[in-house]
C-alpha cells in the first residue's frame, strides 16, 4: 500500500510539492486508490481540490465515482489549463481519468507541484490496443511516485494490466464499462486482439 511521504506538513517554508501517479488498466482500482488518498488528506484537514475531464459523465455529472460506487465530489473541467485557474490555494490536487486531458496537463501538473502542491493523478497507462495512452508517459516520467495497480483477468483470473475492448470500434476514446471492456492479462489480451 502507498504510504504518503508527507502529510499535514503545512508550514509555508517547508511546503515541497510533488506528483503521484496511480496507473493501470480499467477496473484495477485507480479511482478507489485516488479516493483513499484524498480522503486521508481531508482527514488531515488539508485543502483538497478534485478535478475530472468534463467528457467523463459515466456515473455522475460532477463526482468522481469508482466501479464499486465509492465517490468523492469533484469539478469537471474541459481543458488542463482550467485546473490552473481553479486550484487556488489548496494543498492537494486530485485528478481522475487524467489520460483524457490535453497534453498541457503535463505542464499544469508540474507547475502545481513546483508551487508546493501535492498532485495526485489517476489514469489509464494503456489504450485498448495496448499502446501508451498519451499524455500518461510524460506524467509517469515526471512523477516522484508511481503506483501501478492491477485488475483481475476476466478470462483466466491472473493479474490484468490490459483493457480489452469488446466492440470493433477503432477510435481511441470510447467511454464504457463492463458492457464494452474487460480487464485482461497480457496473454489473454493478445490472444483475442483483432
Ligand atoms: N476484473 C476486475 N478486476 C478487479 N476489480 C474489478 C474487476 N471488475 C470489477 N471490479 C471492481 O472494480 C473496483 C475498482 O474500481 P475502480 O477503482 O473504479 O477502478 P479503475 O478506476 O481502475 O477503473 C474493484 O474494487 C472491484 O469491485
Ligand atoms: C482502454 C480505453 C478506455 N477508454 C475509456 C473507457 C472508460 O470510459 C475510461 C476508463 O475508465 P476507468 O476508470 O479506467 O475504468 O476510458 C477509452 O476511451 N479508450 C480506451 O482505449
Ligand atoms: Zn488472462
Amino acid at each position: 500500500m502507498f504510504i504518503e511521504p508527507v502529510i499535514g506538513n503545512n508550514h509555508p517554508k517547508e511546503k515541497k510539492g510533488h506528483i503521484e501517479v496511480i496507473c493501470g488498466s480499467m477496473f484495477s482500482g485507480k479511482t478507489e486508490e485516488l479516493i483513499r488518498r484524498l480522503n486521508r488528506a481531508l482527514i488531515a484537514k488539508q485543502k483538497v481540490e478534485i478535478f475530472k475531464p468534463a467528457i467523463d459523465t459515466r456515473y455522475h455529472d460532477s463526482n468522481v465515482v469508482s466501479h464499486n460506487e465509492n465517490e468523492i465530489r469533484s469539478t469537471p473541467v474541459q481543458f488542463a489549463d482550467d485546473i490552473m485557474l481553479l486550484a487556488g490555494d489548496c494543498d492537494v490536487i486530485g485528478i481522475d481519468e487524467v489520460q483524457f486531458f490535453d497534453k498541457q496537463i503535463v505542464q499544469v501538473a508540474n507547475s502545481l507541484a513546483k508551487s508546493g502542491k501535492r498532485v495526485i493523478l489517476a489514469g489509464l497507462d494503456m489504450d485498448f490496443e495496448g499502446k501508451p495512452f498519451e499524455p500518461m508517459p510524460q506524467l509517469l516520467a515526471t512523477a516522484e511516485y508511481v503506483t501501478k495497480v492491477h485488475a483481475i483477468c476476466m478470462k483466466c483470473g491472473d493479474l490484468a494490466s490490459y483493457s480489452f475492448r469488446l466492440s470493433d470500434a477503432k477510435q481511441k476514446v470510447v467511454l464504457g464499462e463492463k458492457d464494452s471492456y474487460e480487464a485482461r492479462c497480457r496473454k489473454c489480451f493478445y490472444e483475442d486482439k483483432k
